[in-house]
This record gives structure tokens, C-alpha cells and sequence, in this order.
């Protein structure tokens, strides 16, 4: 058994806890796949590249209604999806070059494999050539992530279906691609395929899309969707089949039985964290019933020296949350004498579909549960004068506020730049700002997108 000071698992957000300062720890790091983890490979990076040029793509269909006519010669998919791993895949490489190789990292060992806790902080690792080594150390970090999901649906296995983790490489546009399910991932790629051209159908298990966003922001986003899209609502997923060239999904729905047919499936119901391929029930780590490491506000898991952060024990999976909580670990790491709390009270999160949308803090629906006293404010992207220059027909944001603090409560928009718009209330709600000495106690600049939410701030009737 080898024995270090500190070993790392996973290599997307641990791998950025290493930095000079950890120079005289002899280091493990441990990674089964592509180095960078999701955000980088299959997550964030790629997604924003390929939403950036499906943005360019609708463009033409958008602009005609101002004067200004263009037409959509082609996307060149293989161009496209080339260009982007083009530029991710070096990343990856160069990261993982860099942590076994360059001097930089004399103290560190990488170990290619899997690892699986066979006791507390004793970690059996199958490397890739199917040898096996064990590793010990004082400190751990658990950031193995999680991975995608898919519903027990009779016949699913069998058809060949893709997830988030392949949709991207496809060797050809499709013709018709169906997404089962109706959260982040479906909105978005609904979003890219549909822009490319291609013919999309939505099955959502429940009445709307979204459905964890603000109501408002869900029946909204749902009904423009239906717009462009084929949406299948309160569906029941009863069978997959393949034949020949075309997958089929059984449905049962409001109006009975019925069929859907495309020649690329996407299933995208969500991801299950990582912590059962790690078994860190045998390294003693407790696990929440919904397969997250339990942490504490400093990250630390049930057993002494060993930390999680990310998707195996964040509810948010979101790569900023993922960012801060690795933060947190390398400060406590460094300075056990003075640990840092992690700070999740605002996470934010955006849906970088069409319209784009972003959130922070309580919907409306879950201020209304929490029985406190609210005030609601919305305003619509159209009465700004940049939303108006735009003739914006669907954008708004809506705030929901403290009357008695006048603390903002809840964020929710979407419109254009949504995940940018939003930024200043984050701030604000982190910082304990007043909402009317925000909206008073600066300049807006005119006309910018930012006067949605100076326009939403003035609206709300604080006490
Ligand atoms: C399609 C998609 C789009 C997304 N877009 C966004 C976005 O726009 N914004 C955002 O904030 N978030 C986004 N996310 C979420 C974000 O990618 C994740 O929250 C983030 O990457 C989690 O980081 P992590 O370090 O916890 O885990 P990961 O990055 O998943 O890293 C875990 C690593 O551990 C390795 N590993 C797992 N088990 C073991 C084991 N037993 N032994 C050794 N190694 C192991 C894995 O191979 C992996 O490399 C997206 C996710 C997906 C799927
Ligand atoms: N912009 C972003 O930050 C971004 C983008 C993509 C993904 N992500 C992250 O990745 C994670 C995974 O995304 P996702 O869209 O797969 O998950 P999700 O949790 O956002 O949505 C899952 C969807 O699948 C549905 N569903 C669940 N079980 C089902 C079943 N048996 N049949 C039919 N539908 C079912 C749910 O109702 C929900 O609509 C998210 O939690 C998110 O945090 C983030």
C-alpha cells in the first residue's frame, strides 16, 4: 500500500485544488476517465459552444420581422462539432500532460484508473491495464461527480440511445431527434438541434417544461417551446423499440396511446452521483438517500481528513457551486487551524436555451410554502428601452422581496441575457442589499438590458 499526504478523486473541479502552495504534499490524484471531469469534456463548455452557434443559426428566422432579411444557407455539423473538440479535447490532454509530467508537479502522482474505498482512507484503484494499487492517505477529497441517468423503460436499453455524454460527437446531424425528458439538458439541446434545423420532440412526464424553474417562468418558456417544437406533456414513456433506422417511443398521455418516431434519441432525465462506483459507504462516508456524500457547511464528510465537493455531494450539480465548494477544501486543507464555511445560501443557476433564463433564491411557488410575507414585482423586457428597441415580445423578469427588509428574496428571468442580467441581483441578495437602494442608490446605464431589473426593482412595494 502506497501512502500519501493527500489523495484526489476526480480531476473536474479537484483538479483545481492543486496549486504551489501544496508543493511539499506528496499527492495522488486519481481519474477513471477524461481528464477535466464534465464541465470541460461533456458539461458546460462544449454545451455554450454548440447554444453559441445555434444562437447564430435561429438568427435569420429572428430578424426578419426588423427589416433585415438573411437566409440560412447550412450548418456544417461535422464543422462544427469538430472545431469545438478541436479545442476541448487539447485542453484535456494538456491537463492531464501537465499533472503527470511537468515539474510542476514533482509531488504529484496521477493514477489512471478507478477507485473504489475497500475501508476508511484505503483506496483500491483498478488502473486502466486492469492492475490494481492501493492508496492511502490522512486527507482525501471526494470529487468524482456523478453521471446521467436513465429511466427504467422497457426496451430503452436496446434502441441505442444517446445521452449528453455522446449527443455532441454524433457522426450526422439527424433528421428528427426526440429528447425524453424536460430539465436543463433537453431545453438546451432542443434549443441547438432545433436551431440546426432539425425536427425536435420534447416527452415531458409533467404539464411543463422546466418545471423546477418559477411557474411563470416555466408556463411561459413551455409555451413559446410549443411554438417551435413538438411538446409532449404529461407523457408516460411505456416502451422503446428500434426498427431499422427509426426509434420508437410508446406514449400514454391526456388523449390515450400514441407514438413517436426519430432517427436519434436523446435521454436527458437526469444524473445520479458517483459516490456507489466509489463505495464510500466501505470508506465510512455516509450517503443521503439520494446517493449525495453527506458534507458539512465546511465540506467535510462524516469521516475525519476526508472532504467531498461538487456533484457527489452537491444537490445544486452546477460547476460554479462545484468551484466554490473546491475553493473552500483547498483553503481548509491548507489551514486546518481556521476552516471557511462554504456559502450556498443565493446559487444561481442559468438555462442557456432560447429564451435564455436565469434564477436565484426562492420561486414564487416555494415562497408561498415557506408561509413569510412577499411582494412580487415584474417587468417585461419590452418596456425597457433596449427590449423595446428590440421588440422583445416574451422577455421579463420578475422579483419577488422582503417588504419589511426589503431583501430581495427570489430572482427569476428570461429574455435575452438573462444569465448576464441577473448578475447584479446575485450580488445584491449575497450582499444583503436593499432592493430600493439598488434600484436608487446607482446609475442604470440607458439605454442598457440592465434597466429590467432597475424598472422590476422600482415596481416593488416594500413597506
Ligand atoms: C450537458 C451538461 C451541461 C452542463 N452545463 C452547465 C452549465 O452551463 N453551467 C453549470 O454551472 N453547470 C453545468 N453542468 C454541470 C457541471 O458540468 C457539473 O456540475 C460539474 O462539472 C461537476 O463537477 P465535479 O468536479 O463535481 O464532477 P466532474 O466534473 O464530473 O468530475 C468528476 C471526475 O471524477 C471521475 N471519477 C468518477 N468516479 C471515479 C472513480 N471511482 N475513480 C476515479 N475517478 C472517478 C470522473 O471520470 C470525472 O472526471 C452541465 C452538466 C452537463 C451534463
Ligand atoms: N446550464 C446549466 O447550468 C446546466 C445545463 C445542463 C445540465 N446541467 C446540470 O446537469 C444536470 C442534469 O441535467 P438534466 O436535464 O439531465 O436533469 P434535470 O434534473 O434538469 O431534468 C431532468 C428531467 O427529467 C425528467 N424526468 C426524470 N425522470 C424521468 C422519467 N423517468 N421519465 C421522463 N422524464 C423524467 C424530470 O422531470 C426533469 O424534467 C442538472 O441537474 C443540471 O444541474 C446544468
Amino acid at each position: 500500500m502506497r501512502t500519501f499526504d493527500l489523495v484526489i478523486i476526480g480531476t473536474g473541479s479537484g483538479n483545481s485544488i492543486l496549486d504551489p502552495r501544496f508543493k511539499d504534499w506528496n499527492v495522488a490524484v486519481v481519474e477513471k476517465g477524461t481528464f477535466g471531469g464534465t464541465c470541460l469534456n461533456v458539461g458546460c463548455i462544449p454545451t455554450k459552444m454548440f447554444v453559441h452557434t445555434a444562437d447564430l443559426a435561429a438568427t435569420p428566422g429572428a430578424s426578419a420581422r426588423l427589416g433585415v432579411d438573411s437566409t440560412l444557407d447550412g450548418v456544417r455539423w461535422d464543422d462544427i462539432r469538430d472545431r469545438i473538440f478541436g479545442r476541448i479535447d487539447p485542453i484535456a490532454a494538456g491537463g492531464r500532460e501537465y499533472r503527470k509530467n511537468h515539474a510542476d508537479n514533482s509531488n504529484v502522482t496521477v493514477f489512471e484508473g478507478t477507485g473504489r474505498f475497500t475501508e476508511p482512507k484505503v483506496l483500491e484503484v483498478t488502473l486502466t491495464d486492469g492492475t490494481k494499487q492501493t492508496i492511502t492517505a490522512p486527507k482525501f477529497v471526494l470529487a468524482a461527480g456523478g453521471r446521467v441517468t436513465a429511466p427504467d423503460v422497457p426496451g430503452l436499453a436496446e434502441v441505442g440511445y444517446e445521452t449528453s455524454d455522446t449527443i455532441m460527437r454524433l457522426a450526422k446531424l439527424p433528421k428528427k431527434l426526440t429528447i425524453l425528458g424536460s430539465g436543463f439538458v433537453a431545453a438546451e439541446f432542443a434549443h441547438v438541434f432545433s436551431s440546426y434545423g432539425v425536427d425536435v420532440t420534447v416527452v415531458a412526464r409533467s404539464g411543463a417544461l422546466l418545471r423546477s424553474e418559477d411557474d411563470d417562468i416555466s408556463g411561459r418558456f413551455t409555451a413559446l417551446a410549443q411554438e417551435k417544437w413538438d411538446v409532449r406533456l404529461d407523457r408516460k414513456t411505456v416502451r422503446a423499440e428500434r426498427d431499422g433506422d427509426v426509434i420508437r417511443l410508446h406514449l400514454e398521455g391526456p388523449s390515450g396511446a400514441e407514438t413517436v418516431e426519430s432517427d436519434v434519441l436523446l435521454v436527458a432525465v437526469g444524473r445520479t452521483p458517483n459516490s456507489d462506483i466509489l463505495d464510500v459507504v466501505a470508506g465510512g462516508v455516509a450517503v443521503a438517500p439520494t446517493g449525495h456524500v453527506v458534507v458539512d457547511e465546511y465540506q467535510r464528510t462524516t469521516v475525519d481528513g476526508v472532504y467531498a465537493v461538487g456533484d457527489i455531494s452537491s444537490p445544486y450539480e452546477l460547476k460554479h457551486v462545484a468551484n466554490h465548494e473546491a475553493r473552500i477544501v483547498q483553503h481548509n486543507l491548507l489551514h486546518p487551524e481556521d476552516l471557511r464555511k462554504a456559502d450556498h445560501r443565493f446559487v444561481p443557476h442559468a438555462v442557456f436555451t432560447s429564451p435564455q433564463i436565469a434564477s436565484v433564491g426562492l420561486t414564487e411557488r416555494e415562497a408561498k410554502a415557506s408561509s413569510q410575507r412577499y411582494v412580487v414585482a415584474e417587468q417585461a423586457y419590452a418596456d425597457i428601452a433596449y427590449g423595446w428597441a428590440m421588440e422583445d415580445t416574451s422577455g421579463f423578469v420578475k422579483l419577488l422581496a422582503d417588504p419589511a427588509s426589503g431583501q430581495l428574496i427570489g430572482a427569476h428571468i428570461m429574455g435575452p441575457q438573462a444569465a448576464s442580467v441577473i448578475q447584479p441581483l446575485i450580488q445584491a441578495m449575497s450582499f444583503g442589499l436593499r432592493a430600493d437602494d439598488m434600484a436608487r442608490g446607482q446609475y442604470w446605464i440607458h439605454p442598457g438590458m440592465p434597466e429590467v431589473v432597475e424598472n422590476a426593482l422600482l415596481k416593488l412595494v416594500l413597506d
